[in-house]
């Protein structure tokens, strides 16, 4: 079982050394971990944020966990060399099309969240981002219009079997999950997102059991802390995902909560290739400083070791550590409390 450790940029490195303990305090037989360089680091290093070897690297590889890139001094690159066309290159060139993003209130820790305790209890939901496409991966750049004015561009768009497949993947989780499945998009404004809604109808049709919604993504931002309730599965594209996964963490109560994972087609020996990685960034504001929540990786390690290696057992002990360290008063400065990185990771690898 072959695992392409990633740490990155900024708190990258001090959030992934603490899930690689925790990984290795379960002393899994056969587990050799492989540790390569991405994003501002590479750069520095290599000239290239992800360089060929890394790539390399995280195809021979079953699983890859991945902690943050990003680095304010590399802000003025060119696009291509940017520290964040690491990640964006790694989900691309292995296909790593469906983002799950879980957030839920763990039971008695609805205090940890800033929504009224009776509002928080209800937030479970399952975020399903399409991963691969959308305005991220079109066509961009910049012109001089008639008048002289500096534009900037980007477009926005998806084919049908983009929509189609990561269709699939919500579906089927919401047909073993809670049947509620409501796909978001802005289909009142956008053609992308009324082809995503034809297609999403189109796939619903496979799935009888699953009560489908739609919904526009500014009702959908306002009911996510109104009504948690309301949601089960979201499917929603790759933009809108990536906002909404933030703001539902925010709910939870921090992003150092929040873990996840992208997968794609491609099966190994021992489960689904996926990379794993907490939904925040590197966190130039706090870095260097051991004051990261490394939770967030921590709980996508456990992801992993579901999704990548058929071993739920082990993943639902370390959701129940943390669950438990939290419960027990160990919390980061992101949810008020003075626990460093390290402390963290060791009251959860003492849970274990
Ligand atoms: N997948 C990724 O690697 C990824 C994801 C998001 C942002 N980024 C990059 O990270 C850099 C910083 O971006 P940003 O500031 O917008 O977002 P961010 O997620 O890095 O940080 C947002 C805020 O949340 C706090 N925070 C984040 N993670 C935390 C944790 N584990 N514990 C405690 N507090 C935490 C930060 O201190 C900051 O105040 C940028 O270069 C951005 O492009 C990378
Ligand atoms: C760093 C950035 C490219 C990335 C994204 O927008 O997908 C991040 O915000 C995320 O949520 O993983
Ligand atoms: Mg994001």
């Amino acid at each position: 079982m072959k695992i392409a450790i990633l740490p990155g940029d900024g708190i990258g490195p001090e959030v992934t050394r603490e899930a690689v303990a925790v990984l290795e305090c379960l002393a899994l037989p056969g587990l050799t971990l492989f540790e390569g360089d991405v994003g501002g680091i590479a750069y520095k290093r290599h000239g290239h944020p992800l360089p060929d070897e890394t790539l390399d690297m995280a195809r021979a590889a079953d699983a890859i966990l991945f902690g943050a890139v990003g680095d304010p001094t590399c802000d003025a690159l060119e696009r291509h060399l940017r520290p964040e066309q690491a990640i964006l290159g790694l989900r691309k060139h292995l296909g790593l099309f469906a983002n799950l993003r879980p957030a839920r209130v763990f039971a008695g820790l609805e205090h940890l969240s800033p929504l009224r305790a009776d509002i928080a209890a209800s937030l479970d939901m399952l975020i399903v981002r399409e991963l691969t496409g959308d305005v991220y991966f079109g066509a961009k750049g910049r012109r001089v219009s008639e008048t002289g004015e500096h534009e900037g561009w980007d477009s926005m768009s998806y084919c049908d079997s983009e929509v189609r497949r990561i269709a699939h993947v919500a579906f089927r989780a919401a047909a073993a999950g809670g049947h509620l499945l409501t796909s978001v998009d802005k289909a009142n404004v956008l053609e992308t997102s009324q082809l995503w809604r034809d297609v999403v109808i189109e796939v619903a049709a496979d799935y009888p059991a699953v009560e489908l919604d739609h919904m526009y993504v500014d009702n959908a931002a306002m009911q996510v802390v109104s009504h948690p309730d309301r949601f089960g599965v979201v499917l929603t594209g790759n933009l809108f995902g990536d906002i909404l996964s933030d703001l539902a963490s925010a709910a939870v109560g921090s992003i150092g909560l929040l873990p996840s994972a992208s997968l794609g087609e491609r099966e190994t020996a021992f489960g689904t290739f996926g990379l794993y990685e907490p939904i925040h960034g590197s966190a130039p504001d706090i870095a260097g400083q051991g004051k990261a929540n490394p939770m967030a990786t921590i709980l996508s390690a456990a992801m992993m070791l579901r999704h990548s290696f058929g071993r739920d057992a082990e993943a639902g002990r370390i959701e129940n550590a943390v669950s438990a360290a939290l419960a027990d008063g160990v919390l980061g400065g992101d949810l008020g409390g003075s626990h460093g990185t390290a402390a963290i990771g060791e009251a959860v690898r003492a849970r274990l």
